[in-house]
């Protein structure tokens, strides 16, 4: 069965949008959490970093956007900025709905239009940020961090890869997972290097063993070496968990090592899709030879 599809998604902003109360920090209910987490003081602030708008009249940030994925698939999202790769990715974790379209996860109805999100089908799509450290609470441990999503789905998880018999070792498989040491549970963001933060991100992520993963250019704010260790974790961890990952970024290298499909984006609509061979063919769409040409 297909893990995703998404049919007709439309999303247009208009000149007073604010889809998160990003001016008074109040937003909406729906939109108070993502990924299942409180969007408290911290998280605003990577709201507020990360969406500085051009906000104009009418702006067509999904124009009639379908494709599916299937399980335990890479498909990479690329495009130039402003082309709708990261509302794209708000619409499938909820934080925002869109105005026509649907969303179906492994057969059910997901969000898309007018849908509200259940708390139980939220946890299956997760997403790891480009900034780990505003993605972090920085007054928070580690172990705190990482129980996150664990403490509130803990009851109603049936984990298949990790045992969540006491937080303790629950949270010491998740560093072990990433490939730190579970030393690391006591610390505080700030004596981590960036690419551990990161590391503990993806854990955090992938600790309640979502069905989808949302990585919104993971490798970004690291450097190369690092950002060569995450890519090499996150192959492993899909081939592990069997996770399927939406890889959002401008680095089409990175997109090309990771993913088993690309789509192009351009405009709010996917203009060209191939499989990762593809993307430096001569017969590709004029815009992703402009890109190709300019990486
Ligand atoms: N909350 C909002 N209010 C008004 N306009 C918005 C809002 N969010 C996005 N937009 C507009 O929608 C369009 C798509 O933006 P989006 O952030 O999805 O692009 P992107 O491809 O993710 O860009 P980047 O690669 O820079 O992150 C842009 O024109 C943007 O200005």
């Amino acid at each position: 069965m297909t893990l995703l599809q998404v049919e007709h998604l439309c999303k247009t902003y208009d000149a007073h949008h604010d889809d998160v109360g990003l001016e008074n920090g109040k937003g909406n209910r729906e939109n108070a959490k993502i990924a299942g987490v409180k969007r408290t003081g911290w998280l605003n602030t990577w709201f507020k970093q990360h969406h500085d708008y051009n906000k104009q009249a009418g702006v067509a940030a999904l124009n009639d956007v379908s494709f599916e994925l299937q399980h335990g698939e890479c498909v990479g999202l690329v495009g130039e900025s402003g082309s709708g790769k990261s509302t794209l990715a708000r619409c499938l974790l909820g934080i925002e709905s869109a105005d026509r379209g649907r969303i179906v996860l492994a057969g059910e109805a997901f969000g898309g239009h007018a849908r509200r999100i259940r708390h139980e089908q939220r946890r299956h799509i997760q997403i790891v940020f480009q900034n780990p450290t505003a993605a972090l609470n920085p007054k928070l441990t580690i172990r705190t961090s990482l129980l996150d999503p664990y403490r509130q789905y803990g009851h109603q998880l049936e984990l298949n890869h990790f045992h969540g018999d006491n937080e303790d070792s629950f949270a010491r498989q998740l560093l072990e997972a990433v490939e730190l040491s579970p030393s690391l549970l006591d610390r505080y963001p700030h004596q981590l290097s960036g690419g551990q933060r990161q590391r503990v991100t993806i854990a955090r992520a992938i600790s309640i063993e979502p069905k989808l993963v949302v990585l919104d250019e993971p490798t970004a704010s690291l450097d190369v070496i690092s950002q060569a260790a995450i890519l090499q974790l996150l192959a492993q961890l899909k081939q592990e968990l069997g996770l399927a990952y939406l890889f959002i970024s401008h680095d089409l290298a990175a997109v090309c090592k990771l993913s088993d499909r690309i789509m192009v984006m351009k405009d709010g609509c996917i203009v060209d899709r191939c499989v990762r061979d593809e993307l430096f063919a001569d017969e590709r769409h004029p815009y992703t030879r402009e890109l190709v040409s300019i990486f």
